[in-house]
């Protein structure tokens, strides 16, 4: 065998058990003996010993990581096999040139983050394993591959539609136990639910979630729980909405006297353009056309639901919102957070906000300011509705979780580099400054600045939702919870708004130490900030870092450098606090730090 290609080999066999305990001596893997020759470990090879054919090294609890590009120089190789190490990152995008490849199996390993699009040229795989890993995100355009017939990619968060695979050629076929959504493919009778089980939004008819559109009356169905949950819903809106039209009609009733002086009062009280949804009475059409659909926005009244951007959801109704199946994500201090299906497929995050004494002419300003100033790492609201009883902001739904769960999630061993989280910081910290200089003359700040409310979005990069959702106007200040213990009468001190942009400092600030320390901000009675304050005073900084960080060689030294700028955010006297554009210029500093480290590494 050539000198170049066990070059090769030996390189991409270096990167693959780096971090391994030594590698025992009878494996070969040396310049000094030949892979047929000498039958290095998992090398296969033509019968005349001079082409290695194949590369099958499982079970062998290799760490390190996968080096297509030495890889990908051997062409006479067609199988790769891996499986079931401890290899971490990504599949390179090098791994376009593997083009003899017709096998590839990566089953049990720590792989993470999206699949290359640079797989699907791959023209000759046949078979493609990437079970048991932490892929996420969309699938490249793997249908492209012609000869592929078998793909394997269970227990992963892979999310986006299936495309549609050339099924009839297909042997295996598993993609159950991952976040893929929409309809499922038209396999043409080859392949059973199982195949597809385990994608929580995924529809189809024998899987738990049926396909929009939802023909009228259904005879009624045992439900499954999953079914009850995404109902319960759509049934709590409904109520709501049932409750109002009670309301009205009792109204309605009243002598009419009474009604005068009811009108009065409530003119007083009431943002006299805000109406409130019900079930559509003939009252409620005027010249024809629903109060409650975007056509009265001819009316020069401001109609029910505002759409902002109506590329997602063009001529979407407040009838059609109510009417779509919902689930219920979370109830929090500001109020409920509906996961939402449209017909055409599209997901929705509706919060319908709780308590907030703003009015909807405010509500309407606020809103609107918001979607003028835009910045690619923070959600713009896509529609609101605002009426005297009920307030909803309307989000794209991000599918691929938040930075609470990345880091404290149940995804335990998925790997959440320091590279990565100093970028996330940056990220975040850029667009606060960005919002809050774009925003301070209006006195929006964010108001609930923490790690559920960094979303990931369909690249991975980070997405603050939520920016501007200042409840704090109604003083009630345990809406800070969980910084409520730590946050000083003096955040306070200064009229709101103003102080709320201290606050979000300070809620960075906390977001700055859960990156470094992988702890939760509260948990049993442990409250994040005090905990690193009391470590450092007795001096012992490297306690605070997270495990992983520390194994992965993280700098220590950018290490406290963050954390020094986390201590400058928390500090319990606002004024002492950076502003939000200092906080980003010091986190991008050690940013760069890092970058040029990394291309000056060895
Ligand atoms: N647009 C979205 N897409 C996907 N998930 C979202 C979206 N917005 C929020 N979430 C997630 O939904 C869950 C519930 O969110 P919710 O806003 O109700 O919680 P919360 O922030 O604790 O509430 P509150 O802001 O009222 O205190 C969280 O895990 C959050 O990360």
């Amino acid at each position: 065998v050539e000198d170049d290609v066990k070059k090769a080999l030996i390189e991409f066999m270096d990167k693959l058990s780096h971090g391994t305990a030594e590698r025992p001596s009878n494996w070969g893997w040396n310049m000094t003996s030949d892979p047929c020759r000498d039958k290095w470990i998992g090398v296969i090879c033509d019968d005349g010993l001079n082409k290695v054919k194949r590369i099958v090294l499982e079970d062998l609890n290799l760490t390190g990581a996968f080096d297509a590009n030495s890889f990908c120089t051997v062409k006479s190789i067609t199988v790769l096999s891996l499986q079931r190490n401890k290899i971490i990152g990504q599949i390179p995008s090098e791994i376009e040139n593997c083009q003899s490849l017709t096998h590839l199996y990566l089953t049990g390993n720590q792989f993470y983050g999206k699949l290359p699009e640079s797989l699907s040229m791959l023209s000759n795989l046949k078979r493609l394993y990437i079970r048991d890993n932490n892929f996420y995100g969309e699938l490249p355009n793997l249908p492209r591959i012609s000869g592929l017939t078998a793909f394997l990619a269970e227990n992963n968060q892979l999310s986006g539609q299936i495309p549609p695979f050339d099924f009839p050629n297909f042997d295996y076929f598993n993609v159950s136990n991952n976040n893929f959504s929409g309809p499922v493919p038209d396999v043409q009778g080859k392949f059973k639910d199982t195949s597809f089980l385990g994608n929580p939004y995924l529809c189809g008819k024998s899987l738990p979630n049926d396909c929009p559109p939802i023909t009228t009356k259904q005879k009624p169905r045992k439900s499954s729980s999953k079914q009850i949950l995404v109902y319960s819903g759509y049934v709590i809106l409904s109520l709501v909405v049932l409750l109002f039209a009670i309301f009205k009609f009792l109204i309605k009733k009243k002598p009419k006297e009474e009604k005068k002086d009811e009108v009065k009062k409530q003119n007083v009280a009431l943002d006299k353009n805000s109406t409130m949804p019900s079930t559509i009475t003939s009252s409620e059409f005027r010249n024809g056309k629903s109060e409650y659909s975007l056509t009265s926005i001819e009316s020069g009244r401001i109609p029910s639901l505002i759409v902002l951007m109506s590329s997602m959801t063009s001529g979407l109704t407040f009838e059609e919102l109510l009417k779509a199946p919902a689930e219920l994500l979370g109830r929090g201090k500001h109020g409920s957070l509906y996961k939402v299906m449209l017909d055409n497929g599209v997901f929705l995050a509706v919060k319908r906000i709780k308590d907030w004494g703003i009015s909807c002419k405010d509500f309407d300003r606020q809103v609107r300011r918001l979607d003028q100033v835009r910045h690619q790492n923070v959600l713009p609201p896509i529609a609101f509705y605002c009426s005297r009883q009920e307030k909803l902001l309307v989000y794209e739904y991000q599918q691929n979780g938040s930075l609470f769960k990345l880091l404290h999630g149940s995804q335990s061993g998925q790997i959440f580099e320091w590279g990565s989280r100093l970028s996330v910081a940056a990220s975040i910290a850029e667009a606060m400054a960005f919002m809050h200089e774009e925003l301070h003359e209006d006195g929006i700040a964010h108001g609930n600045l923490k790690s559920m409310n960094i979303l990931f979005n369909k690249t991975m990069d980070p997405c603050i939702s939520e920016y501007g959702l200042m409840v704090v106007e109604n003083q009630d200040q345990s809406f800070l919870s969980p910084l409520n213990s730590i946050i000083t009468q003096e955040d306070f001190d200064g009229a709101p708004p103003y102080s709320t942009f201290k606050v979000d400092i300070y809620a960075l600030g906390v977001i700055l130490l859960e990156l470094l320390t992988g702890k939760l901000v509260q948990k049993n009675g442990f409250d994040l900030p005090g905990w690193v304050q009391s470590v450092l005073r007795e001096e012992w900084t490297v306690e605070v870092f997270d495990n992983a960080l520390i194994s992965e060689g993280a700098s220590e030294e950018r290490m406290v450098n963050l954390l020094q700028v986390a201590l400058k955010c928390i500090n319990p006297s606002p004024n002492e606090r950076p502003k939000m554009g200092q906080v980003f210029q010091m986190i991008n500093a050690i940013k760069e730090e890092e970058e040029k480290s990394i291309s000056f590494a060895p």
